[in-house]
């Protein structure tokens, strides 16, 4: 059989990671790809009246992980978000991730930008030296903490979570980085309680993937 000498056909480049070989990126098709993946995964969320306390609508952002296409597919919208968002030369040295819905999808994010995975856990979990901060959320108080060597002098760093309410998790969080002497480059979160009002409480660019509730349980 005869093999073909002619060049295999250009492949498309579907993937934002990838440069083109000419040109800049197209921006275009990638926030068409993103829009249509928020329509996707929009579709997966659930609320839960009146958990864990009454007057919370819980938002469910747990379906996005159960199905492997739905998940490569959270975790690409996530990935075009960031790059969408910084130019190369600005994007995270590190990712930051908060215990414990944060780390759901901090370390697969940070791997797909390249960047390492820090986790900022609950008070008593992490050995050696930490720093400590004092919060409040939504629905409680609570103390985060991070290794004091986790992140060094300078380094570029992305909080993500799962969710802002209050703010108060996320902006303990920035303060455990700069810190550390990070620099922090922002916030990126799934879903936002606008009613709440904490991206306030945030002193970096912060970016939601998903739009959420406006209003409170009681107002609906
Ligand atoms: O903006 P805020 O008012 O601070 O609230 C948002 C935080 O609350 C939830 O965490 P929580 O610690 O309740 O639960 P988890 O351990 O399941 O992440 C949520 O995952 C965010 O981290
Ligand atoms: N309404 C809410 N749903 C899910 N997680 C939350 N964390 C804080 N408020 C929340
Ligand atoms: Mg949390």
């Amino acid at each position: 059989m005869p093999q073909s000498t002619s060049s295999p056909p250009p492949r498309a480049c579907t993937d934002a990671s990838e440069t083109p070989q000419r040109g800049t990126p197209n921006m275009s098709s990638s926030s068409s790809e993103l829009a249509s993946l928020k329509i996707k995964l929009h579709k997966s969320l659930r609320q839960f009246p009146d958990f864990p306390t009454p007057g919370v609508l819980f938002e469910d952002i747990l379906p996005l992980f159960s199905n492997p296409v739905l998940h490569q597919a959270f975790i690409r919208a996530l990935e075009l978000l960031i790059r969408t968002n910084y130019p190369e030369g600005q994007r995270p040295d590190v990712v930051v991730g908060l215990e414990a819905r944060g780390f759901l999808f901090g370390p697969s994010l940070a791997l797909r930008l390249g960047a390492g995975f820090v986790p900022v856990r609950k008070q008593g979990k992490l050995p050696g030296p930490t720093e400590t901060a004092s919060y409040e959320k939504e629905y409680g108080a609570d103390f985060f903490q991070i290794q004091a060597d986790a992140i060094k002098q300078g380094q570029k760093v992305l909080v993500v979570d799962d969710i802002v309410a209050t703010g108060g998790s996320a902006a303990a969080a920035g303060s455990l980085v700069k810190k550390l002497g990070g620099v922090l480059l922002g916030y990126v979160f799934i879903l936002e309680l606008d009613f709440l009002k904490g991206r306030e409480k945030l002193d970096a660019p912060t970016y939601t993937l998903l739009s959420s509730q406006s209003n409170s349980l009681e107002k609906t």
